[in-house]
């Protein structure tokens, strides 16, 4: 007989039934000009004058030492460190971040490569590429870039990559270990790392603080509410499926952004003197820019303004300093495989 408790064993999941949960696509409803607020009721003594956290020159800092770093291991080893990244597909935006990513690369000394691939070539290409990579020992990262084409198993693409080489922490093994407190990830994702290191340098404290992470993807949301816990903070992570997520957003002191949805997230889900992270880089559509569109993060910035202490703005926030990360990742990887220090 069925007890109550059972798994069933007729879904079509996998071993453990439906014990992991249907894996759902999180699908915010944007909005596209957000209706307009009304006036805050606040007298000038009591208005806040926002710190807008300087991403940019913070990356800039971060990157000086990395670029310190590379040429002691040069002097010292005549090694550098080396990064691939693997690009699959025509997507602007990939191709734009790509760029910026071997840039940086550049920038600090760090060797760059890259392996590009069409949308339409067979995966198999991609796992041997990738194999190639882990045994190639000038490089010590391998990214391969996201999303992949929908068609790709994006798991095995990325179970391909080394563990030793994951600069971007995707691997199963090195999610596993960062979502444990006591055992140590070989590498935290970037944007983790970024969210922790823009916070730390505001002087903001961690402990015992109230974080709103709102999105959950393997790249930004998941690990950064794994990396706030693991700081003591007290994290709420809210999705696409999260009734009235401003409920929630609005009791926070720091809110960390990360859903790929422009003016997602409103004054009204901001506490007063809250701390705002924007992972958000999405691009709208701009007639009066030269380029047809402009980047804008998940935050109303304008909005947010009027009642935040501190705000990263986009473009120049969390970015930058997302792609430091990845350049401190690789630099780590190096002197792991050198034991230089
Ligand atoms: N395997 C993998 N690893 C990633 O780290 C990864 C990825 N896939 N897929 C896509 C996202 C996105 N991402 C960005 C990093 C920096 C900026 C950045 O520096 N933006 C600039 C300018 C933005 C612009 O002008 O386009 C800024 O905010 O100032 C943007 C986006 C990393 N990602």
């Amino acid at each position: 007989m069925q007890q109550p408790w059972s798994l069933s064993s007729s879904s079509s999941s996998g071993p453990h039934g439906d014990i992991l949960g249907p894996d759902l696509p999180d699908i915010w409803t944007p909005i596209a000009t957000p209706p307009p607020l009304p006036p805050l009721n606040q007298d000038s003594s009591t208005k806040l004058t926002p710190t807008i956290i300087d991403g940019k020159s913070i990356a800039e800092e971060i990157r000086a030492g990395i670029s310190e770093e590379v040429r002691q291991m040069k002097d010292a080893i005549k090694k550098v460190p080396g990064l691939a990244v693997v690009l699959v597909g025509q997507r602007m935006d990939s191709k734009n971040y790509v760029e910026y990513k071997t840039k940086a690369c550049q920038e600090v000394g760090i060797e760059s490569l890259l392996a590009e691939f069409s949308e339409d070539c067979p995966e198999e290409d991609i796992v041997n590429a990738v194999t190639e990579l882990n045994r190639d020992p000038s490089v010590h990262g391998i990214l391969v870039q996201l999303p992949l084409p929908k068609h790709m198993d994006e798991e095995r693409i990325l179970s391909a990559v080394s563990v030793e080489k994951d600069v971007d922490g995707f691997h199963p093994s090195n999610v596993g270990n960062l979502a444990v407190r006591g055992r140590e990830p070989l590498f935290v994702p970037c944007a983790a790392k970024a969210c922790i290191e823009l916070l730390i340098r505001s002087g903001v404290e961690l402990r015992g603080s109230n974080v709103a992470v709102v999105g959950r993807s393997k790249v930004v949301g998941l690990p950064t509410s794994l990396l706030l816990q693991r700081h003591h903070a007290t994290v709420s992570n809210v999705h696409a499926f999260t009734r009235n997520p401003g409920d929630i957003t609005c009791q926070a002191d720091i809110v960390i952004s990360a859903a790929g949805v422009p003016n997602l997230v409103r004054r009204s889900w901001l506490k007063r003197g809250s701390i705002v992270i924007d992972f958000g880089t999405n691009r709208v559509e701009d007639t009066d820019s030269e380029l047809g569109y402009c980047v804008t993060g998940d935050v109303c910035y304008e909005e947010a303004l009027q009642v935040v202490s501190a705000i990263t703005p986009v473009p120049g926030g969390a970015g930058p300093v997302t792609i430091a990360m990845l350049l401190s990742n690789t630099l780590e990887s190096a002197k792991r495989t050198y034991g230089f220090n």
